[in-house]
Order: structure tokens, then sequence, then C-alpha cells
């Protein structure tokens, strides 16, 4: 216990200040005044001196001090029951401690209605042991005047009990009183224990019906195996009307019992099994009560089967899903559920929109299965009538391609060629408009052609559900080959599942080396035809044109094989190819026809926005009034600039495009303030647990193609039953923002092997979730992953990029070797950090350390970004102008790989 002043003891004892200092100078003790610091012992020495009744360990020299003369509040007077005396000499189950009871827990429910009526009551037990050991005398009863610590008393006094002397029945404390007793946590009837209980190890008793409010006798709780040995009796208070309970120990003597249940009641003292039953069920009441709040998240309680602690084995909550909602539905409290996530990575707070998969990963952690009701939006109800519309006259559609290659080998000037031929044919009367798709047709064959800047857009269209290509024509130059992007493309083809034709393109090069590029493909699964595959390869030149109409034919021919049909007869949906804000028309949105008819004048719903189609435009910027399946046009007349990806549907009623996109703006943001879920290693156990993941899709970027070869290898062996590993792509070379897009969209985690990843690529994968994974040595790749895998990785430590600067002049200095002049472009360099040379993206030398850090000629602990500096690393010369150096350091973190 702390030391403490005179005037707070004085304040919790109710006495004045100056009794306290008088007191103690009469005993001769140093207290000059109320702010005089006295210690804990001498604390507890005054406290026995200013209570009431006999101290049994404390030395008065001085006369004793007249409370009534000293007290300086008397809100209330209650009524304790003064113990005996041979009770207070008995052993410590004779003692007598008056303190303010915590409901019994049988009594939870009474204890309400109870303190509802302002009436406690009290009670007075004396155990078998007290009574056998000393012979008791019949109790001294008087009034006195309760103490401070029975504050909780006083705010609803203690009922007159009926005595037979009509006597007034007091307690006094009869130990010391070291400590303020703490105030019942629940106030009920005031039980007043006279000597501690005896162990009890038989297991305890269910909890009795609450007696009846008309005194009807009730079996004592700890008495329920012996019944009839105990009697309990409830007197109805005759002055004040108010209850009186009387409880007796199942073991005392007849006699005794017979006057202690005239007086008083049992009590106890709690023991530590008794407080934690009663907050396990506290606790679980407190969930209940959530529960049955009329909430619209929770379902009813029939649903809820009780689990272990109390919890429900099963719950259902309605999306969104908040904490909140969460903790009610588990019965857990919402910090539990705050600090589940935080171990995900998740960062949330009780009011926030958390993920359905997050919150089902949540309640797997708690044993409870979690329904959850998947309120379908207006939207999603619009796009199942949509799919589940009749549709009749079903002709073919146009197929829907997009070129995508490797930089340079002329997709562009392949996709202009075609355009211009049709355009040359003059069947479309104009000149193409960039608005993002075209059509050509030719022999009465039309295909529709997206521009897609890369597989990167082609892949983040994907990734918002918008697969709106059938055919990848894959652009291969025939003087380069297959290049890195060519192997991205053909990874991002083969994880949307669509087809693939290749162009050979600049075939009008000589010396093209066509055998070696055929095989090229054939080692990516794209054997061509010739070679007896699979694959469509035609031989195009941009420049002269050849080949041009063989293309056509094959994507015709190719469609003809998916068979792609629709009906262009029922009202039109599709995707948005990509929209601006015009300075003339306002929004103005190109937009892809999957199926149907869209006419000028008709509402639609594309994303978050909505309106009427004013104007209609096709791709070579003609106005047209009708368009039909695989067609792109360009529409103005929307309220807002929708996202490229979009899903659009023409909708006969304006109010309902109206109610779908307003619902669709408010999910979106509650969409982007959930908690992301990708794939991690960190959280692959409890996705594979959750069946979120079956199949753990990796993409592997390592320095060279030997080692890209033997991860492939390694990473490949490590399938099993329960989760087959897919390696959806595995290069040369660091990683890119494309290779996050993949991931992202793939829902894959990027292994890098002796690389990294660029800046862009860096931020996207933080800002989507992705996780990056970087490595030097193979084994822990494959250890990493295993562990992984069955939930077993354990905390380790992790690095943490500082920042990275650029050589910018080397110095060879005789017996020091080179120092660098480097220029900081992102973070700060520490002198303590690690560093890591990067050349090309490569990583050439990992884990060295700084010699010394200088900014100008002074030495330095840290250079922050937008300076120069010089940097000798320790042991290591071979540095060359334009080389990267990123500086890095370890740090612990929970549940986490990296070395
Ligand atoms: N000789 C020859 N040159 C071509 C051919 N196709 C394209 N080129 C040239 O190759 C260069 C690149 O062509 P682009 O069409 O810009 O290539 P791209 O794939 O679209 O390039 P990015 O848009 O940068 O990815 C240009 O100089 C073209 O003139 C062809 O068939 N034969």
């Amino acid at each position: 216990m702390a030391a403490t002043r005179v005037y707070i003891l004085a304040r919790d004892l109710g006495v004045k200040s100056s009794a306290i200092v008088k007191k103690c100078q009469d005993e001769g003790l140093d207290v000059k005044n109320h702010m005089t610091a006295i210690s804990a012992g001498l604390a507890a020495t005054i406290r026995e001196w200013f209570s009431e009744g006999e101290n049994v360990t404390t030395v008065e020299t001085a006369e004793r001090v007249d409370l009534s003369e000293v007290r300086v509040k008397r809100p209330q007077r209650t009524k304790v029951i003064e113990a005996s005396e041979a009770s207070e000499e008995g052993s410590d189950g004779g003692t007598v401690e008056a303190a303010v009871a915590e409901a019994e827990p049988s009594a939870e429910t009474e204890t309400v209605e109870e303190q509802a009526e302002g009436t406690i009551a009290a009670e007075v037990v004396e155990t078998e042991e007290a009574e056998q050991e000393v012979q008791t005398p019949p109790a001294e009863i008087e009034a006195v005047e309760s103490e401070p610590a029975v504050a909780e008393a006083e705010a609803a006094p203690l009922p007159d009990v009926e005595e037979e002397k009509k006597e007034e029945i007091v307690v006094l404390p009869a130990g010391p009183m070291l400590g303020k007793p703490k105030p019942a946590r629940l106030s009920g009837p005031q039980v007043v224990r006279v000597e501690a209980p005896e162990p009890l190890d038989r297991s305890r008793p269910r909890p009795r019906p609450r007696p009846r409010r008309d005194g009807t006798v009730t079996e004592p709780l700890m008495n329920r195996d012996k019944p009839g040995t105990a009697a309990s009796t409830a007197d109805a208070d005759k002055k004040r009307g108010k209850r009186h309970k009387e409880r007796t120990h199942g073991r005392r003597k007849e006699g005794v019992e017979e006057d202690a249940a005239k007086k008083s009641k049992p009590r106890g003292r709690y023991r530590q099994r008794d407080l934690d039953e009663r907050q396990a069920r506290l606790s679980a009441a407190g969930g209940e009560g959530l529960r049955l709040r009329p909430s619209r998240k929770i379902t009813s309680k029939s649903q809820r089967e009780a689990g272990a602690g109390g919890r429900p084995r099963k719950a259902t909550v309605s999306e969104p899903i908040t904490v909140k909602d969460l903790s009610s539905a588990l019965a857990v409290k919402a910090a539990d559920i705050i600090a589940r996530l935080m171990q995900q990575g998740i960062m949330a707070t009780a009011n926030q929109v958390i993920a359905s998969d997050v919150a089902e990963l949540v309640a797997v952690e708690f044993e409870t299965e979690l329904e959850i009701e998947r309120r379908s939006s207006v939207e999603e109800e619009i796009r199942k009538e949509f799919e589940s519309r009749e549709r009749g006259n079903l002709t073919r559609r146009p197929v829907v391609v997009a070129m995508l290659g490797h930089v340079d080998h002329g997709k562009t000037s392949l996709l202009d060629k075609v355009r211009s031929t049709q355009v040359a044919a003059g069947e479309a009367g104009g000149i193409t408009q960039h608005i993002g798709a075209s059509q050509v047709t030719w022999n009465n064959k039309t295909v529709t052609f997206l521009d897609t800047p890369g597989h990167e857009a082609f892949t983040a269209m994907r990734a918002r559900g918008a697969n709106m290509t059938d055919i990848v024509v894959l652009v291969v130059a025939a003087d380069d080959g297959v290049m890195p992007q060519t192997i991205e493309a053909i990874a991002h083809s083969k994880a949307a599942g669509v087809a693939i034709v290749v162009a050979l393109n600049k075939i009008d090069l000589p010396g093209c080396d066509i055998n070696r590029i055929y095989a090229q493909l054939a080692e990516h699964e794209l054997t061509p035809a010739e070679w007896g595959g699979q694959t469509e390869v035609v031989k195009t030149s941009a420049s002269t044109g050849q080949g041009i109409e063989d293309l056509l034919e094959a994507l015709d021919y190719t469609a003809e094989l998916m068979d792609l049909k629709a009906d262009d007869g029922v009202p039109a949906t599709g995707w948005v190819v990509e929209a601006k804000m015009s300075p003339q028309q306002g929004p103005v949105a190109t937009v892809l026809i999957k199926e149907g008819q869209l006419t000028k004048g008709d509402v639609v719903l594309a994303g978050d926005t909505y309106g009427r189609v004013k104007m209609m435009k096709n791709s070579y910027g003609k106005k047209i009034k009708i368009a039909t399946s695989s067609m792109p046009v360009e529409i103005s007349g929307l309220n807002g600039v929708p996202q490229a990806g979009d899903r659009f549907y023409c909708l006969d009623d304006v109010n309902r495009a109206k109610d779908a996109a307003e619902e669709g703006r408010l999910r979106a943001r509650e969409k982007s303030l959930a908690a992301r879920t990708q794939v991690t290693m960190d959280n692959l156990f409890s996705q594979i647990e959750a069946g979120n993941v079956k199949d753990l899709n990796l993409i592997v970027r390592a320095d060279v193609q030997g080692s890209v070869d033997v991860l492939k290898k390694y990473l490949s062996e490590l399938s099993v039953d329960e989760i087959r590993i897919n390696i959806l792509q595995a290069m040369p070379g660091g990683i890119t923002e494309g290779d996050v897009l993949l991931a992202e969209a793939s829902n894959a985690i990027i292994i890098g092997f002796n690389v990294v990843a660029d800046e862009r690529a860096a931020k996207t994968a933080e800002a989507e979730g992705v996780d990056i994974r970087l490595y030097s040595v193979i084994y822990r790749i494959t250890e990493d992953l295993k562990k992984s895998m069955v939930g077993m990785l354990e905390p380790e430590e992790q690095e943490k990029v500082l920042g990275r600067a650029v050589v910018r002049a080397t110095f060879k200095v005789s017996r020091i070797g080179t120092v660098i002049g480097c220029f900081v472009s992102n973070g700060v360099v520490l002198k303590s950090a690690k560093a890591r040379l990067i050349r090309n993206n490569i990583v050439v030398r990992d884990n060295l350390s700084l010699e010394s850090l200088k900014h100008f000629k002074d030495d330095a602990r840290e250079v922050k970004a937008g300076f120069e500096c010089g940097i000798k690393l320790a042991g290591f010369d071979d540095l060359k102008v334009d080389d990267t150096l990123e500086f890095y350091e370890i740090v612990k973190v929970a549940r986490t790989l990296d070395s």
C-alpha cells in the first residue's frame, strides 16, 4: 500500500483531519497537520484507531478517540452486526469482517429488482467451525454508525432487523481493516460474513430459484444436498415493510443455527471460483444483452447455440459488418476482435466495417460458425435479372480482341494498320477516333478491338470483374522474339482464361529466325499450329500490310470455335471501357456492349452513375441512334464519370437507376474502408483453413533464368492435396507494377529472389495489400512457404526499407577503397543501416554495412532525401555510377518472414 496523507485518510474514514493529527500527536507521533504524509503502516494503525469496536492489533497509549465527535459526515445510519468476542478470537475462520457483499450468483436477477426497491437485506452467518471451536457468547448488540467502507450500503439503507429482543443489530469489524473495502460491483442483499467459509470441494451447486417476495422459506444455496438441515426464513420487516432474508450455512449446529437465523443470513467472503464464474456469466450476459438489442444485424437467439465459454457456436450477421456487430454476434469483446484483426495486419476501430471474409476468419478463431447475410444490392439484383432474362433471337456477335505484347513489337502499328485497311476500304467512312475501342468490318465479319495500353491495364480491368476480351492477339516481333513483356502478357492472358492468337509481326524484316520464335512460344505452351500445336500464329507486317487479312480471318475462325452468341433485341448491358469529363459534353463514357441494344434516350446505370443517353457515337466519331452487341460506343448524358471496368445496364426506370447508383456510391465508400484480405504468407494458413485458398498463386522473379528454373522446380514440388501451388509467372528481372497488378487480380504472392521491387511496384503492393517476399537463399523460400501453409510461421525479423540513393560518382582512394558520391533519391540513409547494391533492378550484393557516411565533409548519422552524401561501404568497392543503394534495417515483427 502506498503512503498517503492525513486528509486523504480522514476523508476515507469520514473523520476530521484534526482528530487524526491530534490522536497521532497524543500517541507521540510526528504528525504536524492534515498535509503530513503518513506511511502505509501508520495509515493502517490510524484506521484501526478510528474504526468501530475493539482493536486487535494496534497499541494505544493515549485516550481512545470518541468517534461520535470526530465524524464529519453522517449521510445515513446503517446497522451492522457486532460479532461475538469469541468469534474474533477464533481462527481465521472466526474473524468477523464487515464488507459490502457482491450479490450471490444465484441472486443476480433478484438483485436488480431489490436494488430498484431500495431494499438491501443484511445477512449474518456464523460458520460451524467457529461455533465448534469457540463457545460463542450471545452477540452483544448495539447500534453503531457504519464504517465509511460501507458507503454502498449507505446509499440504500439496511432495513432494521426484527430481533427477538427488539434490539438493533450491530456488527463491528473484528480484524484490522487495512484498506477501504471496494464497493460491490452489483449491489444486492447486504451480506455479512462472520467467518470465512470452509473450503468447498464439491462442485458448485446450481443457482436456486429466487425466493418469493412474501418471505417463503427457501433452501440455502450452499445446502442443497441436505435439504431440511438448514432453515432459511425471510421476514418481512414490519416497520419499514421491507424484506429481510436469512440464510444459514449447511453445516451449522441446530441451536446456533436457530439463533443466527433469527438475526442474520449467511454471508461469505467470495471465493475466487465464485468470482470467476460470476465474471464469465456476466460477460456472457453482456454479449447476450447486446445481442438482444434490437438490431438488424443479429438474428434470433435460436440460431445460436451456446458454445465454449458461453459463446455461440453459430451466429449470423448482415453486411456491412462492423467490428461492433461482430463483437455482438460472437459475444466477444470488441477489443478482442480488434486484437485478432491486428494479428492479421488489419487496423480497425469498433465502428469500422470489415470485409466479410475477414469477419469469417475472426469468427473461426473464436470457434463460431459465422453466417453472413449478404444483402444483395440493387445493382446485384439488376445483374441477376439481366443474367436470367429470356433471350430469344441469338445471333453471332463480333469477337472482342485485345492486343498485348512486348514494347515496340508493333501493337499500335498493327492495330492502326487493321483499322486503316478497313478505312481505306471505305467501309466505315471515317478516321478512327481514340475512344478506347474500335470495330473493324470486312467481308461481313466484324471484330472489336480494345486499345489496351498494356497487360497491366488488361489485368486491372479484369481485377474489376470486366472480362471483356474474348481473344488476345499476342504481338511478337519476328526480329526480337519472345521477350519479358511477352511472357508477362502470356501469363496475364492465361490467368484471364482467354484464347491467344499470335501475330508474328515485322515479318518484312530480313533475317528473322522464325523457328527460334516458334520454339520460344512452344516453351510457353503456345505451340504453333504449324508445329502441330493449338495456337494460331499469323505472320504480319504492320509496315507492308502483309497478313492483316489473315489475322482477321484467324480471329474470326477462333471466334467461331468459341460460338459467341448474343440477342440484339434485349436491353443492353456491358462495360465501361474508359470515361472522362469533357468540357463541352460533361461526363463521356466509352462503353462496350456485351449484349443487347442501346438506343439514344435510354436510361443507363453505369457503376455509380446514371442518366439518359443524350448522344451516342461509334468509334469513327459518327453519331448513331442504335448500338448492338460487342459494339463500342461513346455516350454522354451520365450524371458522373464512371470508372473503367464498371458494368452498365440499360434500364426502364430512371428511379431504379438512381437508387442503384446511390447505393453503389455508399457501398464503394464502405468497401474502401473495409480491410483487405489479399492472401499473404502470414494469413495463408487461416485462409486455407477457411477454405478461401485452394490454389496458392505465386509470381516469381529472380536475378537470372537459372534461379527462375530452380525456383519453379522447387516451388512446384510444394503442392499438397489441400493446396496446389500455381506459378502464374516466373521470370528473371526486378518486380514490376505489372507483377503486382497480376498478383492483386489473381490473389497471388510475389516471391523475389535476389531482386527488389521498383518503387512503383512497391507502392502499389502496399496500397493493394499484395505480399512481396524477398529472399536471397532459396531454401528459405520453400521453408517459409511450407511453414505458412501449415500455420507455423513464427515471429521473425523483417527488413524495413529506409531509402534509396543513386551513385553519382566514384572515387578510388588509396588504402581506403572506393568512396561514392550519392544522391539520396528517397527516404533516408542511416549510418547504422544495412545496404544492398542494385544494378538494373538486380541485387548485386546484399547485407553491406556503411563504414562511413558523410554530408559534405562532416560525418553524419543520417542524410535525408534530396541531399547528397559520401559513402564508404565496409569491405566492398565494386561500385559504378548509376548503381542504386537501397538502405534498410532489420526490425522484429510478429509473424513475418523476410531474412
Ligand atoms: N519493319 C517493321 N516495323 C514495324 C512493324 N510494326 C511496327 N514497326 C515499327 O516498330 C516500332 C514500334 O511500333 P509500335 O506500333 O509503336 O509498337 P508498340 O508495340 O505499339 O509499342 P508500345 O506502344 O511502345 O508498346 C515503330 O517504329 C514501328 O514503325 C512492322 O511490321 N515492320
